[in-house]
């Protein structure tokens, strides 16, 4: 009876998103409120509806760097307390309507400090409005704090991370432009975390293969691997067409290492050629801990349920496999492990339960 989802019904399906980024999710209307309340005058157009197109078109350019030059505008609308708050609160009210029960949203407290905000303002004000979302539409959300490679605040990110992890700051990633800025750049951060039993993911093989993969795990000890595609670089084939793992790939799969892909986002910047070709499709096969994620549900004109919605027309994926992802997800992710599993007993597997008694 595995009759192949539609999008409503994956609507109703409880899921779980542990990559999404809180600037790469805003509604165009919000980032046209914003614009004009803060005196941002960059915005490439301030009708919504020509913003949400032109977001979605120069994402679409086939390269992690041109694709991120399009934050410049989310980011420039987000440097009040109240627009902070305004985005986050949003955040989980539209993940909630998709069907979200849990998501880890991150951010770079960084980029959000130009009019003069400090970096605790910033995260108070993003975790103010995480938890009155949350707590009005039945969400929980875990906040990510995040550091840009290029720069050199990872240290003070991670302590923050620390200092925050008892009020809703679940754990810390480092993003932006991959090549030529490794992970071990940030290796006194990630030691730190490591030494306070703090989580955390590396987004690594995306714009960059194995070495960068390679580093953010066994240099630097992430948790988890932002995409890490490029893992596929270490899978070859026999003559009889079976796959063989290299040894990273073997490690990455036999730690269960999970693996946060998100399939659009990919194919914007290159990372694969379609959503037929992308790696997950094996990747999934191989019985990796795959997660399908949303990356930036603006760039990528995406949500949680059309990532799957693609996945299940590109692969013929099941109700069985839908739920394979969402528990993947659950177990992977950085709450502690009682709610973790009371999220997956109480809440994930009931719903995938009545979803297909109500099919069946
Ligand atoms: O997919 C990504 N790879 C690397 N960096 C990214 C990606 N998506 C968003 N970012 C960057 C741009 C944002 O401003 C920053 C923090 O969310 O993270
Ligand atoms: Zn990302």
């Amino acid at each position: 009876m595995n009759d192949r989802p539609s999008l409503d019904d994956i609507r109703r399906a409880p899921k779980v998103l542990l990559h999404d980024h809180l600037d790469g999710g805003l509604r165009p209307e919000t980032i046209v409120d914003l614009a004009r309340d803060g005196g941002y005058g960059d915005l490439p157009t301030t009708d919504p509806g020509g913003l949400r197109t032109w977001f979605a078109e120069a994402s679409d350019s086939g390269s992690l760097e041109r694709y991120l030059e399009t934050f410049s505008h989310t980011v420039g609308v987000m440097q009040s307390v109240e627009a902070l708050t305004r985005v986050a609160y949003e955040c989980a009210e539209d993940l909630a309507a998709d069907g979200v029960v849990y998501a880890e949203v991150r951010y770079a407290p960084e980029q959000h400090t130009t009019t003069g905000l400090t970096l605790e303002q910033v995260i108070e004000a993003v975790l103010d409005g995480f938890e009155r979302g949350g707590r009005e539409h039945g969400i929980r959300i875990g906040t990510l704090v995040t550091a840009m490679r290029h720069q050199a605040r990872s240290m003070e990110i991670a302590e923050l991370a620390v200092r925050y992890r008892d009020a809703g700051v679940v754990g810390f990633d480092i993003a932006g432009a991959e090549a030529g800025y490794p992970p071990t750049r940030h290796l006194d951060a990630f030691e730190y975390l490591q030494r306070e039993n703090a989580h955390f993911t590396i987004h690594a093989g995306e714009a960059f293969g194995l070495p960068s993969i390679w580093q953010a795990i066994q240099w630097c000890g992430a948790d988890r691997l932002g995409h890490g595609v490029r893992i596929i670089d270490d899978i070859t084939e026999d003559e009889d067409g079976v796959p063989e793992l290299g040894r990273l790939a073997a490690y990455v799969r036999d730690k269960r290492i999970p693996l946060e892909m998100c399939p659009t986002s990919n194919i914007q910047t290159g990372a694969a050629k379609s959503i037929a070709e992308h790696p997950i499709g094996l990747l999934r096969r191989l019985s990796f801990r795959v997660t399908v994620n949303t990356d930036n549900r603006l760039m990528s004109g995406t949500t949680p349920s059309r990532e799957f919605a693609k996945l299940v027309e590109a692969f013929d994926y099941g109700w069985d496999d839908l739920q394979w992802f969402t528990v993947n997800a659950m177990k992977s992710a950085f709450i502690g492990f009682t709610e973790r599993l009371e999220l997956i007993n109480g809440v994930i597997k009931p719903g995938f339960v009545e979803l297909r008694g109500d099919r069946a």
